[in-house]
Formats: structure tokens, sequence, C-alpha cells
């Protein structure tokens, strides 16, 4: 692109501020309701909402609460709603077997969502943390997580989804290899029009504390997950990797946490120009939560204004504890 510049008085970049109705015309960005995803924590039982320290704001929500929660997303407007399930400690094994029960309560909330609101995409998160009690994403033997036994678990793991209804499968373990392997299972089995928005870019951060506290996996985790996440000081090794996993057949990639990888999200999407979506992570949420709660900022402005960041570095959409929040703001006309 070529930016053309005059001297002032020529131009004045001032003239196109002057009112809304021109500050709107030369507007480069919009956000919409379309743009958003809303991650949500399950947890047994019936009737419950249990509030998360650490994520002011947001709950975990028993399945009838979720579908309750699909429907106010859908009567919004968002198109996506993302489960992560909180699993009862006594379901979690070594061989992680509860991931690819087909009555797991993720797999039970996709069922229950789709039966009652089936307009509304529902995506999962692939990946073994929440079913072991060390806290990583894959199967351990000596202290080393094994990439291909954990591969063919994420496979099984699959499969259990799309057969629960899943739109949208969300691998955020990080092993290599998975994507190919998962769109194999999924055409082999029939599932041809499952997506796949691959974590392809996700980096061992420090953001993802309060997540873990959702998830009942904080203090669990044994040693760290530098082995498979991606170093944060990286990024050509970012597009090496949504390079790959669009080649295996991921149809909307991922860059994760969002905000302090902005400089990522604009190389990928015009590099390869794909569906691209950022996460905005619960630390994310929970830093600008907490300011807003000490009214130390304006926390829908702030908001607002972190999920445009992401729509003009590039992303087509964003995963965000903020999506019906979000929601109202857009349709309330603060955008
Ligand atoms: N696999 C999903 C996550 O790790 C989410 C992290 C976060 O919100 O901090």
């Amino acid at each position: 692109m070529r930016l053309t510049v005059a001297p002032t008085p020529t131009l004045r970049f001032r003239r196109l501020r002057k009112s809304a109705a021109l500050r709107a015309l030369a507007q480069e960005h919009t956000l919409s309701v379309n743009d958003l995803i809303w991650p949500v924590f399950v947890r047994d039982g019936t009737n419950l909402r249990e509030p998360i320290a650490s994520m002011p704001g947001v709950e975990r929500l028993s399945v009838d609460q979720v579908v309750k929660a699909a429907e106010e997303a859908a009567g919004l407007g968002i198109p996506a709603i993302c489960l992560f399930p909180y699993t009862d400690p006594a379901k979690k094994t070594a061989g992680c077997e509860e991931a690819w029960n087909p009555d797991n309560l993720a797999n039970r909330a996709i069922r229950a969502i789709k039966a009652a609101v089936p307009e509304i995409a529902v995506m999962t998160d692939v990946a073994l943390d929440p079913y072991n009690a060390h806290g990583h994403d894959g199967l351990v033997q000596d202290g080393i997580i094994l990439n291909d036994e954990t591969v063919e678990a994420l496979v099984k793991m699959s499969l259990a989804q799309a057969e629960a209804g899943a739109d949208i499968l969300g691998p955020s373990d990080m092993m290599d290899g998975r994507i190919g392997a998962m769109r194999a299972a999924l055409e082999g089995a029939g599932y041809k029009d499952v997506a796949i928005m691959s974590y392809a870019a996700k980096y061992a951060s420090a953001y993802y504390g309060p997540f873990r506290d959702a998830v009942g996996a904080s203090g669990a985790l044994k040693g760290d997950k530098k082995t498979y996440q991606m170093n944060p000081a990286n990024s050509d090794e970012a597009l090496r990797l949504i390079e790959r996993d669009l080649t295996e057949g991921a149809d909307m990639v991922m860059v994760k946490p969002g905000m302090p990888y902005l400089d990522i999200i604009h190389r990928v999407k015009t590099t390869f120009g794909a569906p691209t979506y950022a996460y905005q992570v619960s630390g994310e949420y929970a830093m600008i939560r907490a300011a807003a709660l000490n009214g130390w900022i304006d926390g829908d402005r702030v908001m607002l204004e972190s999920l445009m960041a992401f729509r003009r570095a590039g992303c087509d959409g964003v995963l965000t504890y903020f999506a019906p929040q979000a929601a109202r703001a857009i349709r309330a006309g603060q955008v």
C-alpha cells in the first residue's frame, strides 16, 4: 500500500475527525457480534452457577445452565460457544479415558445445546489436560509428554465430540501431526463437515493462570508446558506451525494468547489470508476486569478497544470471556 501524505494545510487529518458522521465514513475496521466466540466452563450437577474467584463475572455452569447460556448467546447474535469441562477429580486417570467417553460432561453439554439451540455453533476443546491429574495436554511417561500416543487419544476424543454434534473442534494440545490425524479420522467416519480450529500458535504463557483455576487444574500441573507450547520469543515459528496445520486440514487457525501477540496475528493474516482467530485468554480478561472493578479504567470501553485491536490486527473473530458483555455493548451502539 502507498500512503499519500501532503503537507498541512493541503491535508488536515482532523477534517475527517470533525463529526461522528465523518469519523464513521473514515472508519477502517468494525467490530460486530459476528466476531465473537464465547468460552464457557461446564461442571456436573443441576441448576448450578459457581463463581470463579480469579475471573470475576465468569461462572462454572451445570449443563442445564450452559443451555441457558447458549440461548442467551444466540439471542444476542453470538455465533458460537466453546465448552471447557471442569472434570470430577475421580474421573481423572493416567490414560485419560474419560476424554473419549461419549457421555462425558463436554459431550453431554454438546448434545444438550444442539437439542435446545441448534442454530448456535458449538466448539470444543481437544486436549487431555482436563482428564488427568498432572495437568498436561498429553499422555505422560517418565516425565515425557508422548506425542504420537497422545495424537491417537485426541483422535478418539475428536470422534466422540463429532458424534455428540460439535460443529468446530478446537485442538489446543500443540502435539505435532494431530490436525492431519483428526482430519483423516473425521473424513473416514463420515464427519466431513466438522470444522477444525487449530490452536496452531499457542504460546507457553503465564496468562493462563485463572483458566487453570476455572477448570480445577491449578496446582496440579507438574513442570511446565514448554516442550509443546511455543516460546514467547518466537514469531517465524508461528508461521511455520500455521502453514503446517492449514496443510494438514485446519479450516481456521488461532493465535493464543491474544493482546500480547497481535504482531503474530497480523503476520498470520497477511501471510495466509486464512480464517484467523485470537483467544483473549483468562489472564487478559482478569486484568481488564480487576482494573475495572477497582474503578481504575472504564471496563466497557477498554474491553471494546481490546476487541477492536484484534480486528485491526487481522482477526476474523475472537474467543473472549467478555462475549455477552461485548455483544450487549455492540448492540447498544457503544462501538
Ligand atoms: N485450552 C484453553 C485454554 O488453555 C484457555 C486459556 C485461558 O483462557 O487462559
